[in-house]
């Protein structure tokens, strides 16, 4: 019997001709955080549908607590708490009567109260769900996913119009699930997001996953990045001389300013070679490098990498 809560093999979904989802592979333990990272349409709101049981796998399989999570959807739904990308929320219910809508589908739900105060929204239990903003709304939707003490919880980009303080209590929260033994799959556009969360990320790119591990695992061979700026007057040509000079720097970005960034992906220990062979080069051509950083590649140029390359 196996000891992941999710387990996705082989995965393709198809919309009629467009394959959404090009055969993917990812196990969750239980008690997990498991992040799909991604570009837009990359699939993993097709992913995520498939597991919570709104349509069956076309091709590979799935597994929810070791049940098929569409056959087995009845039996799985008191077990899962599901945050939609876009809620279904009814405008004219208060945030108090939408609570006791839900808790009245569940077996064992926690309060009205303790809903409403997990997601900081006690004080609005009497507003109508309409002049809620949408960072309150998102927030009631993630009170709804909870109610019912999932021991899987899907949540589609949750943080999505939340203000800065918000989000971080709804971190404080989802760390505090996982803490108590919920297994949770997360998409996201919030790289940091990610990173405070989870204990494994995937990064899906047209329908596959490009890379996936711990975020360490994920960024580790990936290199250092070189930074550094020029002054604006510095002609272009004293520029382009940089271009496959020193290892893999090239001039990537003129910036309105007028002031150039330069970076480069040189790999692991290059890169502090290569801030040798610039100093020589800004020596003789007598160009001053601001702000000439080196740091390890960090998940951002790891997503974008993947992106980028076509
Ligand atoms: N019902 C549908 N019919 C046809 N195409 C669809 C349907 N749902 C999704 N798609 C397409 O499938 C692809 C994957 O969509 P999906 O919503 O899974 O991506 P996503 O990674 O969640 O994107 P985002 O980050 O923008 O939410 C997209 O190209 C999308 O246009």
């Amino acid at each position: 019997m196996s000891t992941q809560t999710i387990e996705v093999d082989g995965l393709r979904q198809r919309y009629g001709d467009f394959e959404a989802v090009r055969g993917i592979d990812f196990t969750v333990p239980a008690g997990g955080l498991f992040a799909l990272l991604g570009t837009n349409g990359a699939g993993k709101t097709t992913t995520m549908e498939v597991l919570e049981g709104f349509r069956p796998a076309a091709s590979g399989s799935v597994r929810l607590l070791g049940s098929d999570p569409y056959r087995d959807r009845k039996v799985l739904r008191p077990r899962v708490g599901i945050m939609l990308q876009e809620s279904g929320l009814i405008g004219d219910l208060t945030a108090a009567e939408t609570v006791d809508l839900w808790r009245d589908l569940a077996t064992d739900p926690i309060s009205r109260d303790e809903a409403l105060g997990l997601v900081n929204l006690g004080d609005k239990s009497g507003v109508q769900v309409r002049q809620l903003s949408g960072g309150q709304k998102r927030r009631l939707d993630l009170a709804l996913a909870v109610v019912g003490r999932p021991e899987v919880l899907f949540l589609d980009e949750p943080t999505t119009g939340m203000d800065p303080e918000a989000r971080q209590a709804t971190w404080k929260l989802i760390q505090d699930l996982v803490a108590g033994g919920t297994t949770v799959l997360l998409t996201t556009h919030y790289l940091e997001e990610a990173e405070r969360l989870a204990d494994r990320i995937a990064i899906m790119h047209r329908g596959e996953i490009r890379i996936a591990g711990t975020v360490p695992d994920v960024v580790a061979g990936h290199g250092d990045r070189l930074a550094f700026r020029v002054p604006a007057h510095t002609p272009i040509d004293t520029l382009s001389y940089l271009d496959g000079r020193a290892p893999e720097i090239t001039v990537t970005e003129g910036l309105p300013t007028a002031r150039y960034t330069v970076t480069g992906g040189a790999p692991d220990g290059r890169a502090h070679r290569a801030v040798g062979e610039l100093l020589s080069w800004a020596a003789v051509q007598n160009v001053t490098l601001d702000r000439l950083s080196v740091r390890p590649a960090s998940l951002e140029d790891v997503f974008l990498s993947i992106v980028e390359d076509k």
